[in-house]
Formats: structure tokens, sequence, C-alpha cells
């Protein structure tokens, strides 16, 4: 890198924080703390961000890289360059200096911003073939394309690289040393894309990162590819600064994996479309059964933890939806501009309505009604009681209550249908560039980083950007604004207890901060209104 320097670690530090809860020993404990309380109890103890700043306002932010810790390493010229597939291609081999936006909308006086490395394949590697040993395992919820992502890493490793030593976890990463390990081959794999879930296995809860890297160790590992959501991408934060405190040359490569779009930078997760165009299918049949019957009501519930896009994007791709909840945006039932107002409004214009509602959304009204549970799955995360239920029943009762219209509502749950299955074509593409690109990086000596897709091209990003925050639906950009006008539902803003006058303070407040959204290009488009501080 020619033309940049390096900027004070000192100075970044405050980037750098750790979203482990963490027991003395190196374990990570979901007791101790839920995510939200994890984040706040935020610690920084890991080893310092690479940033490198350039002329025009430049940042890169660079991933780790063998060299930063182990002097000497030798390198080999990239066994691709002879493999008859690539060697055709013009310019195959990434430039050294080659980065991508963070953000794409520039404006003319601005700063050029930040950027991540340009993921591919390098020139020289760091790594003889027969010498690569490498692990892959799978941890938290379901995603379609799981199974995609791991045979394109098995056959990519094994045809691009000759790595022919893979080796499969079972059951996440407790498998790493309290399970048998199994060997993964392209013929072994040939087929897996076909089905859903992961071949592999994968759990939630509690993991002993000092156990994992001792497993690493005594079995030869040199590259961990580890596919999985935010709290797998914190688990794999806390390995790489085990491996890296051990002195090991030892690639730990992240592939992030959410069926909720909710990890941060990247355009957006495998399995997004795949789960989004399943979930038409659910709002179809909502659709069919309300318009069948004289004021009819479909209600779909749909997943989103704290995310509201999967809900978002089904609503807008389907058009059947007369309105959409997420845990983003609250509502209330009652009242003018109330969610019960607008039901009957619609009732009376079309005679029939579906509502889409994310799991994640009205958490607190139902707190308010049930007893509240406050519970946390094996991983600390927040257990949220059945939003799509409870809100049946409360527009079945508010009807029956005023008897001037009888409804018909019908509930559809499909939960775990739009995650359980293979992944679509688009999707099956992204797993495979995702993988290829995985790999590239870990021969090419980088580790410590997310592969991930950046303005549609694919990075190589550190660890603590991706588990620093997550990606939410940001309601006062222009993306939400779609929604809302295309399905006509009330904003909810002017509720009793002053929200609409809240909401505003909030949105004004990010502004002011200098907070530009860099969610996923999902909504990314939309990001900055003040220029200065973009
Ligand atoms: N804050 C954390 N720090 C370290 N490891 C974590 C953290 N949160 C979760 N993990 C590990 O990652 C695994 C998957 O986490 P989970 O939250 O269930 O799913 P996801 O990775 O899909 O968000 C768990 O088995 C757990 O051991
Ligand atoms: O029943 P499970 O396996 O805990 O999964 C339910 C949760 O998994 C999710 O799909 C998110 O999973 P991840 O955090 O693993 O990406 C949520 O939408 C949902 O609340
Ligand atoms: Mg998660």
């Amino acid at each position: 890198m020619d033309s940049i320097t390096s900027l004070s670690n000192h100075t970044q530090n405050n980037h750098h924080s750790v979203l482990s809860t963490k027991t003395q020993n190196g374990c990570f404990d979901p007791k101790l703390g839920s995510a939200s309380s994890r984040v706040a109890m935020a610690t920084s103890v890991n080893s310092d961000p690479k940033v490198i700043t350039g002329a025009a306002g430049y940042i890169l932010e660079d991933v780790p890289h063998f060299t930063d810790y182990i002097p000497n390493l030798p390198t080999y010229p990239n066994p691709l360059q002879d493999n008859p597939a690539y060697s055709v291609v013009k310019q195959y081999f990434v430039h050294v200096d080659d980065t991508v936006p963070q953000k794409v909308v520039v404006h003319k006086d601005g700063a050029r911003g930040v950027h991540f490395r340009r993921a591919g394949p390098r020139q020289k590697v760091y790594f003889e073939s027969d010498e690569v040993q490498v692990a892959i395992v799978t941890c938290g919820g379901l995603c379609p394309g799981l199974n995609t992502v791991i045979r394109e890493l098995v056959c990519g490793l094994h045809h691009m690289y000759g790595v022919k030593k893979v080796l499969g976890i079972n059951g996440g990463y407790r498998g790493f040393y309290a399970r048998n390990w199994i060997t993964l081959t392209p013929k072994s794999v040939n087929d897996i894309h076909k089905r859903g879930g992961t071949i592999l296995g994968t759990s939630r809860g509690g993991h002993d990162t000092k156990k994992i890297v001792d497993s690493i160790q005594d079995r030869g590992i040199n590259q961990v590819y580890i596919i999985g959501g935010d709290g797998t991408q914190r688990g794999a934060s806390a390995i790489f600064e085990e491996v890296r405190r051990r002195g090991l040359k030892v690639a730990v490569v992240g592939i992030p994996k959410t069926i909720d779009n909710d990890i941060p930078i990247i355009d957006k997760s495998f399995g997004f479309d795949t789960a989004v165009e399943e979930a038409q299918r659910a709002i179809n049949a909502a659709h069919v059964e309300a318009e069948s019957v004289e004021n009819g009501i479909g209600v779909v519930k749909l997943m989103g933890r704290y995310s509201g896009f999967i809900a978002m994007h089904a609503t807008l791709a389907s058009r059947d939806v007369d309105c959409c909840l997420i845990p983003e945006s609250p509502f209330y039932l009652e009242g003018p501009g109330g969610l019960f107002e607008y039901i009957e409004k619609r009732l009376k214009e079309q005679g029939h309505m579906v509502i889409v509602i994310a799991e994640g959304a009205g958490q607190e009204l139902v707190s308010e009604s049930v007893q509240s549970m406050n519970k946390q799955d094996a991983s600390g995360n927040k257990l949220l009681q059945d939003v799509g239920l409870w809100i049946s029943q409360q527009i079945k009762d508010h009807f029956a209550q005023l008897k001037t219209l009888a409804i018909t509502l019908k509930y559809i749950d499909p939960t775990y249908m739009i995650r359980a299955i293979p992944s679509n074509a688009s999707d099956n593409v992204y797993c495979t560039l995702l993988a290829q690109s995985a790999v590239h990086g870990a021969m090419a000596g980088y580790t410590g980083y997310t592969s991930g897709l950046v303005n549609g091209r694919q990075t190589y990003i550190p660890f603590y950007r991706i588990t620093e925050r997550q990606n939410h639906v940001v309601i006062t950009d222009r993306m939400w604004a779609r929604l809302l006008s295309s399905t006509n539902q009330p904003s909810f803003l002017d509720a009793k207890g002053g929200n609409e006058e809240k909401k505003g303070e909030e949105a004004l407040n990010q502004l002011q901060d200098g907070h530009c959204s860099d969610e996923t290009s999902v909504n990314k488009e939309i990001n900055c209104i003040y220029p200065p501080a973009c």
C-alpha cells in the first residue's frame, strides 16, 4: 500500500469492542448476560484494529494477516495460475490495493470514507496445498444455503487449491471438543445443496474458546471456517484472538449466516431471498383464505427477532399485505390511528385484509397483557412470546365486543418452514461466491475476518465491524416509507404516549449525532441526509 499510511492503533481503540461475555478461563457463558446487556458490558481486550488512512478522507478498515504476528513466513505461487479454467482470465488476481467503499453514494466534496479489503485470489499464497488442514463448523439457527456454503468450501478448497484434508465439526462450537469430526470430500458433499438444514448439525449455547483452540492445535488444523450469525461471529472473534495470542498459523474465517438479515455492513445475508420467497406462499394462503369469506382477516407471523427485514420484504414483494408490523416500529391497538381502527377501515373498503407480523414486533404490548416471561434461550437470546397468536386473539376479542362487524380470522405461522428449506438459485450463487472468497482470503494469509458482500463486491470485513451492532430496519429511511405507501397502513406515530414527538426527536438526534445508518443495500441507498457526517 504505497499511498496510504497507518493510523495510530491507540486512537482506534474505541472501534474495537469485544461483545463476548467470557468467564475467566475463556468460556462463553450465555447465563452471564442477555444479548443486549452483553453489548453494554463490552470491554476492549483484543488486538488493535488495522486502520489505514489515505488521501481525501480514505480509510481502510483492514483485516489481520499472518505477517502481523508471525515473522518470516514463506510464500508460494498461487496454484490457480496453472489452472486451465482461471489462467486465461485477465487480471484474475486481485490487486493488493483493491478496496471496496462502504458507502456508494458520495458527494462532490465529501470524504472518501471507509473501505474494506476486496476479496479474491492473490498472486502469492501462504500455504502449500498438502499442508492445509481445514475445519468447518455451523452454529446458531438454521438458514437456507448452509449446505451450499459447506459444499462450496469443500469443493473450492479441493478444486482451486488442491486441499484434500477437510473435516466437519458436528453440532456447532461444542463439537470441536465434545463430538467426533467428519471427513468431507467433494464426493460426500456433492448433493447436499439440494437439502435444507446443515449436514454438520448446529447448536446454541455456550462453549469453551480455549478448549476449541486446544483441539485445533492438537489436530493440526490451520484453516477454520465458521458459519453463523452474530453470536457465532463473536465466538469466532474470540477464537481468532486466542489463536493469535498463541502465535498459531491458523486462519480463522467467518461466514455470516442469519435468516433475519440482522448482520451489519453486508448487503444481505445468504438465505434471506429464499426465506422471503417462501414467506410469499404463506401470505398467498392468508390472502386466499381472507378473500374467500366476508370480512376475512389473514394473519401471518414471520421470523425476525429484533429486525423486521423478512416481514418488510415479504410485504413489499407480495402486494397482498395491508399491514406489516415489525419490531422497529411500535404500534398500538385502540383509538385513533390504531390497528383496530385501520382494520375496520380496510374491511369496509375491501371486505378482507392481510396482516404480516414479525415475531419480535409488539413484544412490549404482549408483556403488558400476558405475564412477562423474561426468559432466554441457550445462547442468551431473548425468548419471545407468540405475538401472532396474541394479536389474532386481540383482534377476535375486539370485533366480538364491537358486535357490528363479524370477522373470520385465520392465523398462519410458517416460522420454521421459511428457514428449513434449501436455498433458491440466486442464494446458491451467492453462497458459492461467499465460500470461494473465504477460501481465497485464508490461502492468502488473511485471518480474523468475515467474508461478506458490500455494495455487490466480495470483501473481507474485520470481526469487530460485524459484531459491534445489529442491523435494523430504519423506519426513518425510504424503504419503510415505500412500504407504508404500498400498504397504506398507519405509521402509528401519533400514539397517545406522544410517540410521534419521541420518534421525531430520535430521528433528529440520529442526524445530529452524525449517525448514518449503514444498513444492508436492502435499505442502504437511503443512508445519509447530511453529507458531512457520512
Ligand atoms: N457473545 C458471544 N460471545 C462468544 N460466543 C457467543 C456469543 N453469543 C453466542 N456465542 C456462541 O455462538 C453460538 C451461536 O450463537 P447464537 O446466538 O445461538 O446464534 P447466531 O450465531 O446464529 O446468532 C453459540 O453456541 C455460542 O456458544
Ligand atoms: O427456535 P430457534 O432455533 O431458537 O430459532 C428461532 C430464532 O432463530 C432466528 O431465525 C434467528 O436465528 P440466528 O440468531 O441463529 O440467526 C430468529 O428469527 C428466531 O427467533
Ligand atoms: Mg443471532
